[in-house]
């Protein structure tokens, strides 16, 4: 079977072969058409959405799966939250969360100013490209969970629903 992936970001494709290692996993660019950085569950769930369609249009796969990070408030603070969404050819939709933490004072301070969370991440680690390796997630769990470890979990989420409502 061959699936498409809404994204290039090496931690997201790496967690789409890992669930779906004996098929082919190929990666296109898919616009999410929400803002670079969502700011609810419901835009980051429509972007996630977003991305898997675009993404089968896109491309030749059978199936697309969309992933999306965002962040979130409960009460009056900021937490992760990231969606993905799994699109077949005949137009279901499978959708599912992925494992939220806080975010500290300082980090929702400067998202509350416009920035985005892979930046603000660089920054504050003194890293690059940490949305692409272990993730504010990694970051803030001593890298006991990574991003590639938390889309991970969502991938089998998205992949166990298609299974039990599609397959067989
Ligand atoms: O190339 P794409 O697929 O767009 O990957 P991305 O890293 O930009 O990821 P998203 O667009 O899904 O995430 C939206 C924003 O939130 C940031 N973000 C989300 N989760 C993150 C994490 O765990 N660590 C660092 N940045 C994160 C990300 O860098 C973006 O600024
Ligand atoms: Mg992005």
């Amino acid at each position: 079977m061959s699936i498409v992936i809404g994204s290039q970001n090496p931690a997201k494709i790496a967690a789409v072969k890992d669930v779906f290692a004996q098929d082919e996993v190929m990666a296109a660019d898919a616009p999410s058409q929400v803002s670079d950085q969502p700011f609810s569950d419901a835009e980051t769930r429509l972007g996630a959405i977003n991305r898997a369609f675009n993404a089968l249009k896109s491309a030749s796969g059978e199936i697309a799966i969309g992933l999306e990070g965002g962040i979130m408030y409960v009460d009056n603070e900021l937490y992760l939250c990231n969606w993905g969404a799994l699109v077949t050819r005949n137009n279901n939709i499978f959708t599912a969360s992925g494992a939220r933490i806080l975010l500290p004072v300082e980090i929702a301070d400067e998202l509350k100013k416009g920035m985005e969370l892979g930046d603000v991440m660089d920054a504050y680690a003194k890293k690059q490209d940490v949305r692409k390796k272990e993730g504010a997630i990694g970051i803030f769990t001593n890298e006991r969970i990574s991003r590639q470890d938390m889309f991970v979990h969502v991938v089998q989420l998205l992949r166990g629903q298609w299974e039990y409502w599609e397959e067989t």
